[in-house]
């Protein structure tokens, strides 16, 4: 059992959503603790992505607050969030196929210390990212894989390519989009422990269909339908909860 002491690193209080008529989120709580994976689970448009769009700050919410190590950072657009280490990965690929995997990884780093206003720095930055990168790649299992050609990877490495292109942005909270989507057995494997090590350095947030892995990897796992949460807890009391296996988990 997960006692927390300290605050937690990334914490939404009560954020809803609504598209017009339709409410995507209602009220739901989360915490992120830094060495935790947390996942999010739940069936189709239950409001999943909507809830992480709102953290990374790419949707304003319709109410509630959300606060990164204690300030309140709910009014903060999306690249200020990322500034103050907010991370994501997305559904969809959002590498550049005809460049390398390194210079990827230097783009994402160089966009994250850019200070247009300041252009003496351009030759410091240059180095800077390209250092940044290297690191990103290492802790995304990517090194050897440095000059091959973005496009020509695997789905599971392009994947891989994806979180470290988002480590290049050096955040201390990752949310993460369904990496596992399209992934086969071994490629599986590989980014779950590459997940278990993430955790070390990070916060992080998983949203994610594979139960299998979900209750391999989570250390907490919020469970949502409809908009709303109906459990949250550790994944032993997930599973056994009747609430859950009623509306989502069915036969597990
Ligand atoms: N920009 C939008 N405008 C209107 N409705 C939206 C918008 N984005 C999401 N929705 C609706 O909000 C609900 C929640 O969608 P969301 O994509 O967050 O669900 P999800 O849990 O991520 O689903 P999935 O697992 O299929 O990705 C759905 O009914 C969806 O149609």
């Amino acid at each position: 059992m997960n006692v927390h002491t300290r605050q937690p690193l990334l914490r939404a209080h009560k954020v809803s959503r609504r598209f017009g008529g339709l409410t995507a989120v209602k009220d739901v709580s989360v915490d992120l603790h830094h060495g935790e994976i947390h996942a999010v689970i739940g069936t189709n448009g239950a409001g999943k992505s909507t809830l992480i769009n709102m953290l990374s700050g790419e949707i304003p919410v319709s109410d509630g607050r959300i606060h990164l190590d204690g300030r309140d950072i709910t009014t903060l657009a999306q690249p200020s969030r990322a500034r103050h280490g907010v991370g994501r990965s997305y559904q969809r690929t959002t590498i550049f196929p005809s460049f390398s995997v390194l210079e990827n990884c230097r783009l994402s780093a160089q966009a994250a210390l850019q200070r247009p206003w300041a252009f003496w720095e351009a030759a410091d930055r240059c180095n800077q990212s390209l250092a940044i990168a290297r690191e990103a790649l290492d802790a995304a299992g990517l090194s050897d894989a440095a000059t091959a050609q973005a496009g020509s990877m695997s789905h599971g490495k392009k994947r891989q390519l994806e979180i470290a292109m988002c480590l290049a942005t050096r955040p201390r909270v990752l949310l993460l989009d369904e990496p596992l989507a399209g992934m086969g057995s071994e490629e599986t494997e590989r980014m779950l422990s590459l997940l278990e090590g993430l955790k070390k350095e990070h916060a992080v947030l998983l949203v994610e269909h594979d139960m299998d892995a979900v209750f391999r990897v989570a250390d907490r796992i919020t469970v949502m339908v409809n908009g709303n949460v109906i459990a949250s807890g550790a994944p032993e009391s997930i599973r056994a909860n009747p609430d859950v296996q009623v509306a989502y988990l069915g036969t597990h």
